[in-house]
């Protein structure tokens, strides 16, 4: 369930703040150089982009890829052509850390996205502290007023907030932030299904001017395809990136559609 995913973040960011205080890690945050321009990185263009995510296992499906060195995995999307690398920080179901997070960041030159279950202002400071460009909003797992609470501090910070929806409705709620970029994750956070045709019914309530973000259910470059015929300007994808042998000429054939 989301909101038991949500439970044990924030119960995993208290233990933290127990160690790392809440001025501590803003400090920490507001030391970092600047956040690197998600947007720009992100722009519609000519050929598809891609998100490509460091993630060692989910609960819908288990173990993926050992990741040993996120680092060198995150260098060779790079290689490959990614936009931009999405890395897991919950530790719980997907086996990710901010550790995970700072090591990508030291290695890449594009934006970073935390992807986590984020709830409250620390988990945002703590994303900077890291070194996130990029921070995952799930409109399911908050109510409006946190929401447009924490993406406004994304932005006070000179992060950008990529805004996850997986209804109709929660289009409107991400709408209603003026957000840079709105994702649709085809995977639904409770049942954990598949739905590969959300993106296409959603994408055109999403303006223009507004990055619209496919997430979840690509396996291979037709459904990369599939989400670019039905308006995604980026794709954001990491079981078939991190189960693949060869990532980046995963990332070339997916850019190639
Ligand atoms: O491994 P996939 O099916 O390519 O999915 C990637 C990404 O969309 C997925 O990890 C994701 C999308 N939204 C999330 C929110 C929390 C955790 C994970 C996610």
């Amino acid at each position: 369930m989301l909101s038991d995913l949500v439970a044990g973040a924030l119960e995993d960011a208290a233990a933290r703040r127990h160690v790392r205080s809440l001025a501590e890690v803003e400090a920490a945050a507001l030391a970092r150089p600047a956040a690197l321009d998600a947007v720009a990185a992100l722009a519609p263009d000519d050929r598809v982009k891609i998100i490509a995510e460091v993630k060692r296992s989910s609960p819908s499906r288990g173990t993926l890829a050992a990741i040993p060195d996120p680092a060198g995995l995150a260098a060779r999307y790079e290689e490959g052509g990614a936009s931009a690398i999405s890395v897991l920080t919950e530790g719980r179901r997907f086996g990710g850390s901010l550790d995970d997070l700072e090591a990508v960041r030291a290695r890449v030159a594009i934006p970073v996205l935390r992807k986590d279950f984020i709830a409250e202002p620390y988990q945002v400071f703590e994303a900077r502290a890291a070194g996130a460009d990029l921070v995952l909003l799930i409109v399911a797992a908050l109510d409006q007023p946190l929401l447009r609470e924490l993406h406004a501090l994304i932005g006070e910070l000179g992060m950008t907030a990529l805004v996850e929806t997986h209804s109709a409705d929660e289009v409107q709620r991400a709408l209603d932030l003026g957000p840079a970029l709105v994702g649709v994750n085809a995977r639904n956070l409770t049942t954990f299904e598949l739905d590969p045709e959300l993106f296409g019914r959603l994408a055109p309530g999403i303006p223009e001017g507004i990055v619209r973000i496919a997430e979840s259910a690509v396996l291979s470059p037709a459904d990369v395809a599939h989400y670019r015929r039905a308006g995604a300007d980026v794709v954001l994808v990491g079981e078939a990136l991190v189960t693949h042998g060869d990532p980046v000429a995963a990332i070339t054939e997916f850019r190639s559609v």
